[in-house]
């Protein structure tokens, strides 16, 4: 599924926190969005998921305009993985990715043995099988975590929004779930802070500074010690290996005034 960020521009309170911004993700590629505290990844991941509206500009699935969709419809077509959530307590890890399968159950119908496949399959996708009957709030923050990228799973999406979804995981996980991300044919669109991990796995980067695109590519072409230096105000090191590997090694804060990363 292609997703098109048309003009998008997002204002609140009269402070524009998103301005102009245009891109698009096509079927099966994995965009990483990149950028300081503020610069509006996670806003722009709500519009791309119909959970905010956009004061300007459209996102469109495949061609057609999101709010022609619902949000039933947008369930449908893409699984959102947030920052936070408000999952009850007592729910069980089992019924929390469960809720996955919502968009596409009648109200009053149960769980059928398909839902409950593809249930068991996102768990053990994200290695839960074994916490399956634990309940939520015993559950440690990367447990958590896992629970709802399997929930997302679970919805079996077309695309997944991820926002930041590697706070809380352990390394192993981090590279489990960027790898999981790289390889799936779903559309991916995922927010991440680690830049080393978005230039390995993600096939294209979109960097966002105050509310716009600064710039967009593949990670060599984006991550770039200037670009680095003007919108993050650091001082780093970026060499490419033979096989085109990028490493990147932060030296400091360059010096400068201190970055505002919304608009104002
Ligand atoms: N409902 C709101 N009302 C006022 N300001 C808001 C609202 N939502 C977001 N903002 C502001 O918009 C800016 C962008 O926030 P957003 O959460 O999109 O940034 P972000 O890039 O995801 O940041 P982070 O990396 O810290 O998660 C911030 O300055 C935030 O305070």
């Amino acid at each position: 599924m292609r997703i098109d960020v048309a003009q998008v521009g997002w204002t609140v309170r009269n402070k524009t926190i998103i301005e102009g911004v245009d891109f698009t993700v096509t079927s099966g590629e994995t965009v990483g969005l990149i950028g300081p505290n503020g610069s509006g990844k996670s806003s722009l991941l709500r519009c791309a998921a119909g959970l905010l509206k956009p004061t300007h500009g459209a996102v469109r699935y495949d061609g057609h305009d999101i709010r022609v969709f619902g949000p039933r419809g947008i369930a449908q077509h893409i699984a959102f993985v947030g920052q936070t959530s408000h999952t009850a307590g007592e729910l069980r890890v089992a019924d929390v990715v469960a809720l996955g399968r919502t968009p596409f159950r009648d109200r009053w119908r149960g769980l059928n043995s398909t839902d409950r496949l593809i249930i068991d399959a996102a768990l053990a996708h994200m290695g839960l099988t074994g916490l399956a009957t634990r309940t939520w709030r015993t559950l440690s923050g990367g447990e958590q975590q896992r629970t709802h990228v399997a929930r997302a799973l679970a919805q079996q999406p077309w695309g997944i929004l991820l926002d930041e979804p590697l706070n809380h995981l352990d390394i192993r996980y981090q590279l489990e779930l960027m790898e999981m991300l790289a390889a799936t044919d779903q559309t991916v669109l995922v927010a991440v802070h680690d830049l080393a991990l978005a230039a390995r796995f993600c096939d294209r980067l979109i960097l966002l500074n105050q509310g716009k695109v600064t710039a967009e590519g593949i990670p060599h072409d984006v991550l770039t010690a200037e670009n680095l230096r003007n919108v993050f105000g650091t001082e780093t090191e970026i060499t490419r290996d033979s096989g085109g590997r990028l490493t990147i090694s932060h030296r400091g804060v360059a010096p400068g005034p201190e970055s505002s990363s919304t608009p104002g």
